[in-house]
């Protein structure tokens, strides 16, 4: 194998597998190197696993809500060796022949910057196997080494060993009494995965006072709601001072601020996430190990002469999200091999335009939180001009048509100096697919009068898209 490539990326999360397979795919040499699993987090630990094991919960939402259909028990085990079948049993030889079959060469170890366009590959650190080599990358080094959880320092928490998202997406055996603590995505798609699947007593603590701070007010409310009505503990304004686990595997108590005493089985910690920056060797090329790598909107890192460093995905900070890392990485490598062909590096699809305007996220709860944009209160604390516009969803034909009970609500954040779209958000179950379209009309810049003309289907309900325009007033 050589040791010299046009571009080595640093991790195969999603971010770095396509940096690296669109680099290659367009005639540069190119070279990854994986710590633990090609796939990362977001194939073995989040995204797959996580939504595997809440799609069956899904799909009894919307069986409930039929007459005429009855559920058949959960089978808990299927379930989980279902989500076992998603994460490839923990095995990535399918993504390292993809890789690989894409021209790209694999390194298995911990890759660490060692100065200018020098990386460290070690592998099996800490045994008596161990090895190093150096690789040198003639044009650009990409770090895309992803985020890991954070330990909030609670008395006793860490010695407890709590759950991060690894233990919970990864569950064996569903504990009878769990505690979450944080009320972001993680928390709320986590707590009703877990307790769908049989965690009977789950109390959520949620510092704040309400649940998923960056969207929509109503969308943190509904899932709240929801969440309580499915049996969970919601505990707003509330904090765990203390926790106690004598016996490594065994009961835990918690102590609540408000001056509870909780007795469960563990602890899912979901207090957010940090970038993986420590030890990857930035220090060596003059940035801060402890901040996620600040890139400009071609995701060039910010501070590295000559620039040839850049950062893909959670460590840049930017929008902790799959498929926002994965569109970062095809503008960086488009950017790169650009700059290394010495051809035009500001074509349009070079620059990342759809950060700034707000990515699409689905949150997989019952129901889903389906949101791109602004949120009302940003686009008003930005000086946007700002008219909004909501409808109930389950007072359109194909919303009555979803089941009984179909409730949802759609917003609508309007620009009125453009007449365009800044933002929306749809809550209501299994409404993940209709969120495109409002990407598509957010991002382009789609003006009201426009959008009139692009007209819903009947009876789905999209024809929520009608209502909308309809209540703004056309
Ligand atoms: C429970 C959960 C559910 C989620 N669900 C969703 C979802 O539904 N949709 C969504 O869009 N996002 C979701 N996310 C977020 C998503 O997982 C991340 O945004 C995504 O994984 C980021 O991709 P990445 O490539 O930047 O990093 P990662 O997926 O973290 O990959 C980074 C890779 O780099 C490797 N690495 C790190 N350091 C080194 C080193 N020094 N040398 C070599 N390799 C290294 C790691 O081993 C890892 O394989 C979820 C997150 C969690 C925690
Ligand atoms: N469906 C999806 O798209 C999806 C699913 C899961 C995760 N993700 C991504 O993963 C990232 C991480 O998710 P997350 O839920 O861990 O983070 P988050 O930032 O969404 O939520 C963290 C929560 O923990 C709370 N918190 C922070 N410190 C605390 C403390 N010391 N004590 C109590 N509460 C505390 C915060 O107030 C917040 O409510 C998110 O940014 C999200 O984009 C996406």
């Amino acid at each position: 194998m050589p040791d010299v490539f046009d571009v080595i990326v640093i991790g195969a999360g999603p971010a770095g597998e396509v940096a690296a397979g669109r680099i290659a795919a367009a005639g540069l040499s190119a070279a990854v190197i994986e710590k633990e699993l090609a796939g990362g987090e977001c194939s073995y630990w989040a995204c797959i696993p996580s939504k595997a094991l809440l799609r069956p919960l899904d799909l009894a939402g919307e069986v409930a809500r039929v007459p005429g259909l009855t559920l058949g028990g959960l089978v808990v085990d299927d379930v989980l060796a279902r989500r076992d079948e998603m994460v490839s049993n923990f095995d990535d030889s399918g993504q390292v022949q993809w890789i690989e079959s894409a021209g790209v060469a694999f390194f298995r170890g911990k890759g660490r910057l060692k100065g200018p366009r020098e990386v460290e590959v070690l592998s099996g650190e800490g045994s008596s196997s161990s090895s190093s080599l150096t690789l040198t990358a003639r044009h650009a080094v990409v770090v895309a080494t992803g985020s890991s959880p954070v330990i909030p320092p609670i008395p006793g928490l860490a010695e407890a060993r709590p759950w991060t998202n690894r233990e919970a997406t990864g569950v064996r055996a569903v504990p009878q009494r769990l505690l979450v603590i944080g009320g972001g995505v993680v928390g709320c798609e986590m707590a009703q995965a877990l307790h769908g699947l049989g965690a009977k007593e789950t109390t959520l603590v949620v510092r704040g006072g309400a649940l998923l701070e960056r969207v929509e007010p109503y969308a943190g409310e509904a899932v709240a709601r929801s969440l309580t009505e499915q049996g969970v503990r919601v505990l707003m304004r509330e904090t765990v001072e203390r926790v106690e686990r004598p016996v490594p595997g065994g009961e835990i108590t918690v102590h609540l601020g408000g001056g509870e005493i909780l007795r469960v089985d563990e602890i899912l910690v979901a207090t957010g996430r940090r970038a993986v920056t420590a030890d990857i060797g930035l220090s060596t090329v003059g940035l801060d190990d402890h901040q996620p790598v600040r890139v400009d909107d071609s995701m060039r890192a910010t501070g590295v002469e000559d620039g040839w460093l850049y950062a893909v995905g959670d460590v840049n900070g930017i929008s902790l999200l799959t498929h926002m890392g994965k569109y970062q990485a095809r503008v960086c490598s488009d950017v790169i091999v650009a700059r290394a062909k010495g051809t035009a590096d500001d074509l349009p699809g070079m620059r990342d335009l759809a950060d700034p305007i707000g990515s699409p996220q689905v949150i997989f709860t019952d129901p889903q939180v389906c949101a791109v944009g602004r949120t009302e209160a940003q686009a008003r604390s930005e000086g946007f001009d700002v008219r909004v516009v909501e409808y109930e969803m389950g007072d359109v034909a194909g919303g009555s048509l979803m089941g009984e009970g179909y409730r949802g609500r759609a917003k609508a954040v309007v620009d009125e100096r453009r007449r365009a779209l800044l933002g929306v958000t749809f809550v209501a179950p299994a409404a993940s697919d209709l969120l495109h379209g409002a990407t598509i009309a957010v991002t382009a810049g789609v003006s009201l009068d426009d959008l009139w003309h692009a007209v819903p289907a009947f009876p789905t309900v999209s024809e929520v898209w009608l209502r909308l325009l309809e209540a703004y007033g056309m």
